[in-house]
C-alpha cells in the first residue's frame, strides 16, 4: 500500500516574530530544529521508514527534512527539491508583522489574505527588498508577485502528478517536508476538502501527518502520527 507522510517545517525565525514569510528564506529557530528532531525520533519510534523524500527550495523545509532524517539514521535517502513545494507567496505582505497588519486592515481582511481559497494578498511591488526574481535558485522560474491558495494548488499539483504520485505508485514510501500552505494545497487535493471548508484547515509546525492511500492514491485515512 502506498505510504505518504507530510511534515511542515519546524518553527522559523519569522514564525517566532509573527511576520508574513512566504517565499522569503528564513532559517529555523532552535525550537524549530528541536521540533524537527523530535519528529524524526517519533517517526523512527513508530517504525516508519521511507524510500524517497521531497522538499522545497527553502532553508526551513530543507533543514527540517535533514534534521528529521538524521534522527532516523536516514540522511542517505534520495531527496528531490523543487520550488513548486515552496510556501505560498505572500506578495506585498512579505516581511510585515501579522498583528500590526491586522490592527491596520482588520482581522477579517487579514483572515481573507491568510486563509481564503482564491483571494491573493496585494502584489509585491517591483524593487521591493523581498523581490526574489533575481535569486539564482529561481533562474528560469517566473517568481510570482503574490499567490492565493488556489494559485498555490495550481503550481503544486503538476509536481505532485509528475514526480510524487509516480514514486508512490511504484511502491516507494514518501516523505514530504514543506510549508503550511503548500501542504494545505496537497491536503485539500488528497482529502477532497471543499473550497468553502479549506479556510479552517491549519497545519502545525513539525507534526508528521500520515496519509493512508489506496492503490489509486485515494486517501483512506489521514492522522497526526503523535495521536496514534
Ligand atoms: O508564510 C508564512 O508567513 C507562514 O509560513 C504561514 O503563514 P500563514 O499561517 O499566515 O499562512
Amino acid at each position: 500500500m502506498p505510504s505518504l507522510v507530510l511534515i511542515r517545517h519546524g518553527q522559523s525565525a519569522w514564525n517566532l516574530e509573527n511576520r508574513f514569510t512566504g517565499w522569503w528564506d528564513v532559517d529555523l529557530t532552535e525550537k524549530g530544529a528541536a521540533e524537527a528532531k523530535a519528529a524524526g525520533e517519533l517517526m523512527a519510534a513508530k517504525g516508519l521508514d521511507f524510500d524517497r523524500c521531497f522538499t522545497s527550495y527553502q532553508t526551513r523545509a530543507i533543514k527540517t527534512l535533514n534534521i528529521a532524517l538524521e534522527a532516523m539514521g536516514r540522511l542517505w535517502l534520495p531527496v528531490a527539491k523543487h520550488w513548486r513545494l515552496n510556501e505560498r507567496h505572500y506578495g506585498g505582505l512579505t516581511g510585515l508583522d501579522k498583528a500590526e497588519t491586522a490592527a491596520r486592515h482588520g482581522d477579517a481582511q487579514v483572515k481573507i489574505w491568510r486563509r481564503s481559497f482564491d483571494t491573493p494578498p496585494p502584489v509585491l511591488e517591483t524593487g521591493s527588498p523581498f523581490d526574489l526574481s533575481n535569486d539564482r535558485r529561481y533562474a528560469g522560474v517566473q517568481v510570482p508577485a503574490t499567490e492565493s491558495l488556489k494559485d498555490t494548488i495550481a503550481r503544486v499539483l503538476p509536481y505532485w502528478e509528475a514526480e510524487i504520485a509516480p514514486a508512490l505508485r511504484s511502491g516507494e514510501r514518501v516523505l514530504i517536508s514543506a510549508h503550511g500552505n503548500s501542504l494545505r494545497a496537497l491536503v485539500k487535493h488528497l482529502s477532497h476538502i471543499p473550497d468553502s471548508e479549506i479556510t479552517e484547515l491549519e497545519i502545525p509546525t513539525g507534526q508528521p501527518i500520515v496519509y493512508e492511500l489506496d492503490d489509486a492514491l485515494a486517501a483512506t485515512d489521514r492522522y497526526y502520527l503523535s495521536e496514534r
